[in-house]
C-alpha cells in the first residue's frame, strides 16, 4: 500500500506550523507536504521533520503572490527570467529540507504562446537539477479559474513535449473528479505518468468517505497499480482534524 503524508497547510491547522508535524506522526502519516513554506525558516521546518520523523514529501514552485496574485507563473509569457530565479530560490530550499517533489505550478494563462512558456520553462527547470523530481497538477475552473493546466489530458500532451524523465504527474483525486468527472478513469488513463498522489473526497473537498468518491475502489486501483509513492491528504477537516482521521486506519 502506498503511504500517507499530510498537508499541513491543510490538517493539524488548530496549532502551530511547527508543531503539526510531531501530530501527523502521532496520527499515523509518515510523510508531510506544505504548500509554500518559503515564509518560514528551513532550520526550524527541517527539525521539525526531523524530531517527528517525517519525511518532506512536497512544496509548490514557484513562490506565489498570495495577495490576490496567481499561483504561480510557470506559463505566463514575459516572466521567464523571475521563473528561473524564483525557481532556483525553491530548489536551495528544497535541497536543504529533502523535498521528494516539486510541484511547478503553472498560473494563469491561455494560448499556444502560453503552452509553448510552460514547456520551455519545465524544459528548463527540470534540466537545472536532473535529479530532483518535479510535478504538475491540473487544477479544475471552478476553484482557480484561468489556470493553465486545467485537464489531466493536457497535462500528458505537455509531459510528452517535455520529454524529461524527473517530470511526473500529481494526480489529485478531487481536482481529476471536479475536471473529468470520473478520477477512476483518469487514474487508468494515466497511471503510468503518475508521481505523486493527492486525496480528498467530492464535492465537498473533505476526508475520503465524506462524499462520493468510492475510495475502496480507488485504494484497490491504485495498489493494483503498482503505485508505490506517497499519497497526500489535501482536504479541509469537516471538523478538527483529529475527529476527521477514521479512513486512515481503513485505507
Ligand atoms: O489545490 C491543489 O489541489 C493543490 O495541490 C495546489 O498545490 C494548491 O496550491
Ligand atoms: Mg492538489
Amino acid at each position: 500500500m502506498a503511504r500517507f503524508a499530510a498537508n499541513l497547510t491543510y490538517l493539524f491547522t488548530e496549532m502551530p506550523i511547527l508543531q503539526r508535524f510531531a501530530a501527523a506522526r502521532r496520527a499515523g502519516f509518515h510523510g508531510v507536504e506544505i504548500l509554500f513554506p518559503y515564509d518560514l525558516a528551513v532550520k526550524e521546518l527541517a527539525q521539525a521533520a526531523q524530531a517527528a520523523g517525517v519525511e518532506f514529501v512536497l512544496m509548490n514552485t514557484p513562490p506565489p503572490n498570495w495577495a490576490g496574485g496567481p499561483r504561480g507563473f510557470a506559463a505566463e509569457p514575459g516572466n521567464e527570467s523571475r521563473f528561473r530565479d524564483d525557481f532556483d530560490r525553491a530548489l536551495r530550499f528544497g535541497r536543504a529540507l529533502g523535498v521528494k517533489h516539486l510541484h511547478v505550478m503553472a498560473g494563469k494563462a491561455r494560448g499556444g504562446l502560453a503552452r509553448r512558456t510552460f514547456v520551455a520553462n519545465l524544459k528548463w527547470a527540470c534540466a537545472r537539477d536532473a535529479r530532483t523530481s518535479l510535478t504538475i497538477e491540473p487544477m479544475n475552473r471552478h476553484d482557480m479559474p484561468g489556470y493553465f493546466l486545467d485537464s489531466f489530458d493536457l497535462a500528458a500532451e505537455i509531459m510528452d513535449e517535455v520529454g524529461a524523465p524527473n517530470l511526473g504527474l500529481q494526480f489529485d483525486v478531487y481536482q481529476a473528479q471536479m475536471i473529468h468527472g470520473d478520477a477512476l478513469a483518469v487514474w487508468q488513463r494515466h497511471t503510468g505518468r503518475i508521481r505523486h498522489v493527492q486525496i480528498a473526497d467530492w464535492p465537498s473537498r473533505h476526508e475520503p468517505r465524506q462524499g462520493d468518491i468510492d475510495f475502496a475502489e480507488l485504494f484497490r486501483a491504485i495498489d493494483a497499480s503498482g503505485y508505490r509513492g506517497w499519497v497526500g491528504a489535501e482536504y479541509t477537516p469537516r471538523n478538527s482534524t483529529e475527529a476527521g482521521l477514521r479512513w486512515l486506519s481503513l485505507a
